[in-house]
């Protein structure tokens, strides 16, 4: 990790502040995830968007209110998807996380697409699987749509083999972006990243750290957050992804890790990842 390489290509993340900025210029990010069971997911999601910046953050659960508040973060607003989906205030939506598979899950990602035409819609986990079964189709958008699979969802994505998204994963990203007119972000070793126009890149930053329950579900939180700050999606989708597994290398250089490390201790580490580059800028 080098902060020169973040600010050479990333200057949007590494940005200050402007002194006069308030809670609105950073953008009402909602997530829309955590059925029973997962509500973790949807969490970890929110939480990481909540300490990457992002100016308010709703948690819309599918299943009623697990609980009236995150005593942890109890900045979190809470509420049933149905209900996040009815205000009308969201800038940036990220859904998927824990959402589930069934008949209501299906539902509500149809709400999701419908109610996000024009604002950036960053789609993860059970999300990219019930998009995958095609009765949902993206259709056109006015703002950009972000794929974050790992290498079984953009199997499924593809209607293919995981060896086969394995064995050429640049192709396999250009192919989603291409059938879902999407940025793409190929999870795993050395994630690939590929824009609607079907150019990759790769990153560099990461390890093996990240592979644990729930990094996932934090890097779409981070890469929500980096959208609703208004960073565009050229500079937000790689630099989120970078961010992330820089956050996991710092953790690992400090001793935490790679054995044992959590993912709300990479949203942490992220935050001062971010704060660093920010500070550092000439
Ligand atoms: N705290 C929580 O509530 C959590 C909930 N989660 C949710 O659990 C649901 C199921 O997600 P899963 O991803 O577990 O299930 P999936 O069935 O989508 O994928 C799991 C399988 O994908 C394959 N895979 C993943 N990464 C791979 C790689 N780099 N190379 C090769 N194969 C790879 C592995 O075979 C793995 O068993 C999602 O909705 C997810 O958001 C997870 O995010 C974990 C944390
Ligand atoms: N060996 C690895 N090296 C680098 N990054 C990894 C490695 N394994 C997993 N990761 C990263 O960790 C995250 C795992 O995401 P995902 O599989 O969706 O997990 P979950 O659904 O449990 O949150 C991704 O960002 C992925 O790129």
């Amino acid at each position: 990790m080098t902060v020169e390489y973040a600010q050479r290509h990333f200057p949007a993340l590494c940005r200050p502040r402007l002194v006069e900025s308030h809670k609105g210029s950073f953008g009402t990010l909602g997530v829309i995830g955590g059925a029973p069971g997962m509500t973790g997911a949807a969490l970890l999601a929110a939480r990481a968007a909540l300490v990457q910046g992002a100016g308010k953050v709703k948690v819309g659960f599918v299943q009623d209110l697990p609980f009236a508040v995150d005593t942890l973060h109890p900045e979190l607003m809470l509420m049933r998807a149905d209900q996040l989906l009815r205000s009308s205030d969201m800038t940036v939506c990220v859904a998927g996380m824990g959402m589930g598979l069934d008949e209501k899950s299906l539902g509500l990602l149809f709400q999701v697409f419908r109610a996000t035409i024009d604002i950036p819609l960053v789609l993860d986990a059970d999300g990219l699987t019930l998009l995958a079964q095609g009765q949902i189709g993206a259709g056109r958008r006015n703002r950009a749509l972000v794929l974050t699979p790992h290498p079984q969802e953009a199997a499924r994505l593809l209607d293919c083999d995981v060896g086969e998204v394995q064995g050429a994963r640049a192709r396999a990203a250009v192919a989603i972006s291409r059938k879902y007119d999407a940025w793409t972000v190929l999870k795993g070793h050395k994630t690939v990243i590929c824009s609607p126009q079907g150019d990759t890149q790769t990153n560099c930053t990461g390890n093996p750290g990240l592979a644990s329950g729930g990094t996932g579900d934090v890097l779409a939180g981070m890469l929500g957050a980096c959208l609703a700050q208004g960073i565009e999606a050229a500079q937000a989708v790689p630099g989120a992804v970078w961010l992330h597994g820089a956050a996991a290398d710092l953790l690992v250089d400090e001793g935490v890790g790679p054995i044992g490390l959590t993912a709300s201790e990479v949203s942490l580490a992220a935050r001062r990842v971010r704060n660093s580059l920010v500070m550092t800028e000439g």
